[in-house]
């Protein structure tokens, strides 16, 4: 079952699917250290890797708190750099900001866990995140 939502301002319906889709769309979104893949204890490896905070084996969880206090203009500066990247890579966070928090969650939707594409954005996270 699909739930269908506009997009704002394209008037495009986007599909969501209800439910992870069938793994692998591409080398940057087989998902990692799932089924059989032979590779599967690398990929664990590289998913351990991240050091995650909150996270699951199929969600990567990070939390940043930027040094403006109660103002916002930190969080929004480390928020449109994520924001870039993700346009960049096209591959988004799910995220959640109040005044100088940033609360993120890394997943791969095409493939229902995560992938590579999740690791190379919690680096860059990491990176970011460092100078807030
Ligand atoms: C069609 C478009 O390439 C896909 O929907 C992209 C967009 N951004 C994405 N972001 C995330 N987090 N997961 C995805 O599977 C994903 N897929």
């Amino acid at each position: 079952m699909h739930s269908r939502t506009m997009s704002p301002g394209l008037g495009v319906p986007l599909a969501h699917a209800s439910r992870p889709r069938a793994v692998g769309d591409g080398a940057e979104g087989n998902r990692l250290g799932g089924g059989g893949d032979p590779g599967r204890h690398l990929q664990r490896a590289a998913i351990q890797e991240l050091q995650p905070e909150r996270s699951t084996n199929s969600r990567v969880a990070r939390s940043v708190k930027t040094k403006d206090g109660v103002c916002c203009s930190e969080a929004f500066g480390f928020m449109t750099r994520v924001a870039l990247q993700a346009e960049k890579m096209n591959h988004h966070p799910e995220w959640f900001n109040v005044y100088n928090k940033v609360q993120i969650t890394l997943t791969t939707h095409d493939c229902g866990g995560l992938s590579k594409r999740d690791i190379k954005m919690a680096k860059f996270i990491d990176k970011t995140s460092i100078n807030c």
